[in-house]
């Protein structure tokens, strides 16, 4: 350990492998945070498996009537705690079924086999958050067993192709209450260390979900929490938040068959990585150093302090849990068809709807397809994802149908919805700070808005100021004809061309640079041709065709190219 303390008490910048590493090869494990150089190498397997615990936002907890809040009440300690909760003698657990709903939908969209009778056990520890003396969980016959997650390079934008992690099971469990610890000083001066006792999270509701052991690099075990994450918010069972601990994630990690060591107590994605990082660079150290036969003979728990994975308990000191079935639970028993009512209710699943997306006839980009399928936590947004993707879908539909009603022989441009709504149209949502469902302009005006863009008789620029003012006053039901004529932006097509010619004489005159426009002329700066062009527009306020300005230039210029 001594050994260890040696390598690793310097911190990350120092965290250098053994001299008889050869240079320039597992110097490369060297991580720092500046540079992040992290490597893994052929010879040295990483093989994770993740356990992660999800709060369910159910209406009250898992076993009592109390409210299931332990967010909103962080500065009310102890305000939403039953007799239960703090467990009082002669309480008993009733089974919340909308926990049981929620794991359903869970187990369901991880395609896991439902078990039709599962069991609550008893997990025995002692500690001044836990008053029950253990926790209540699903030991012997969980939820549910066999559920897959299937990475696909395409959209998860891991390196395979496709790549299966299978999840071994899904427990229910309860949460435990939280300790806070405080020092004060005592009448004497004395300081006094104090734990102070928080039951608002007691008996909260939790699926713990384990996977089996097979990631094998960073990039899969990023996508897959990200990929969990929107899920559990897309099924509307979770926050899914890792900040506040609505989703926490244990990873345990091994290499060439070495014991795993589980790392925990990792509150976010970047302390998530660095942990594994880091936990990865020294246990390939210890290899290197001849030192694993006894310091990674077995297994041990590791915490993360920011800088490097520490220490909390090894194998030696296990708990031994003593887990007994709960008398008080009977066993769960579900109807054999109940996977089929199930499917009528669970929605469309992001993978499902990103597909649908990225084809015909909406050919979305990948990176356009997940803003309409991800998931935040609705928190401070001016839209919830699936208010935005049924907008989008409605829109579309709209002006794609107004487009063949017309019988319009221009080639309809699908591009315009996604360019549209996603850019110009969510950024005039957070510029104006309007939500979604208090905007007025409907979707069948944004369909009827594309059109007059499709059909140029509004050019683009026009259209985001007439868009803007649509939203920044929240018009109902605008007349656009009426407006682009009030405040003529309707496009000039038909230019005087005397007036066209003075007008980039003006800019010819302006622009004042006689080397641009000779090497306009021989055709060895063709691309400054484009730049008056983009004065004229400027000028023009995009009312005038670029092809008009650019046929007029080459004209004024004697341009023969
Ligand atoms: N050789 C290994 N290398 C890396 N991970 C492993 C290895 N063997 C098992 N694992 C992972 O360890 C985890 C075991 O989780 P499980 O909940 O079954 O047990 P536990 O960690 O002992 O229990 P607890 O829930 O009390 O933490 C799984 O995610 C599994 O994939
Ligand atoms: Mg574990
Ligand atoms: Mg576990």
């Amino acid at each position: 350990m001594l050994r260890f303390q040696r390598f690793y008490a310097s911190g990350w910048s120092k965290t250098a492998i053994s001299a008889k590493t050869s240079a320039n090869t597992y110097n490369d494990l060297i991580v720092t945070k500046s540079h992040n150089k992290f490597k893994l190498f052929p010879k040295y397997k990483l093989k994770c498996g993740l356990e992660i615990h999800t709060q369910l936002n159910t209406d009250k907890k898992l076993f009592s009537l109390s409210t299931n809040d332990p967010f909103q009440s962080i500065n009310k300690p102890n305000n939403h705690v039953s007799y239960f909760d703090s467990a009082l003698p002669g309480t008993q657990p009733v089974l919340n079924t909308q926990v049981i709903l929620y794991a359903l939908k869970l187990a369901y969209a991880l395609k896991s086999d439902i078990n039709h009778e599962s069991t609550f056990d008893r997990k025995h520890y002692f500690y001044g958050d836990q008053p029950l003396g253990y926790q209540i969980t699903q030991h012997y016959s969980p939820f549910a067993k066999n559920g897959c997650m299937v990475l696909r390079r395409t959209i998860d934008g891991i390196n395979e192709e496709e790549h299966k992690i299978n999840i071994i099971q899904l427990q229910i469990e309860q949460d435990t209450g939280k300790s806070n610890y405080l020092e004060q000083q005592s009448y004497n001066d004395d300081i006094q260390s104090l734990s102070l006792i928080d039951l608002n999270r007691s008996n909260v509701p939790l699926i713990e979900m384990v996977t089996a052991p097979e990631f094998t690099d960073l990039k899969q075990i990023r996508s897959f929490i990200k990929k969990y994450q929107n899920l559990i918010r897309h099924l509307k069972i979770s926050t899914g938040d890792l900040e506040t601990g609505a989703m926490r994630v244990d990873v345990n990690i091994s290499i060439n068959n070495y014991p795993r060591i589980e790392l925990k107590n990792l509150p976010n994605t970047s302390s998530i990585i660095n942990a594994i990082q880091y936990e990865y660079s020294r246990q390939v150290n210890i290899i290197e150093n001849g030192d694993a036969f006894t310091e990674l003979a077995s297994s041990e728990t590791r915490g993360w302090n920011g800088m490097q994975t520490v220490k909390l308990r090894s194998k030696e000191t296990i708990i031994d849990y003593r887990y007994l079935p709960d008398s008080e639970l009977p066993v769960l028993r579900l109807d054999p068809l109940i996977m089929d009512d199930l499917s009528k209710i669970i929605p469309e699943l992001p993978d499902e709807i990103l597909e649908k997306l990225m084809n015909e006839p909406y050919n979305l980009a990948l990176k356009d397809a997940k803003i309409l399928t991800t998931n935040s936590n609705g928190h401070d947004e001016m839209y919830t994802h699936e208010q935005l993707l049924t907008y989008y879908l409605a829109t579309f539909d709209k002006y794609r149908e107004m487009l063949l009603q017309k019988n319009n022989k221009k080639k309809v441009d699908y591009k315009l919805p996604t360019n549209w709504i996603l850019h110009d149209f969510l950024g005039n949502l957070n510029k104006l700070q309007l939500k979604l469902e208090d905007c007025n302009f409907t979707s069948t005006k944004f369909a009827e808005f594309l059109t007059l863009i499709h059909n140029e008789s509004l050019s683009k620029k026009s259209g985001k100021l007439l868009l803007f003012y649509c939203m920044e006053n929240n018009l109902k039901d605008p007349n656009f004809q009426k407006l682009i004529k009030d405040f003529d932006l309707s496009p000039i097509s038909e230019i005087d061309e005397a007036e066209l010619d003075s007008l980039c004489k003006t800019i010819l005159s302006e622009v004042d640079d006689a080397e641009l426009v000779k090497n306009i002329v021989s055709g060895k700066r063709k691309n400054g041709l484009k730049f008056l062009v983009g004065q004229g527009m400027r000028l023009s306020q995009g009312r005038i065709k670029p092809q008009l300005f650019e046929n007029t230039f080459k004209r004024i210029l004697n341009v023969k190219w």
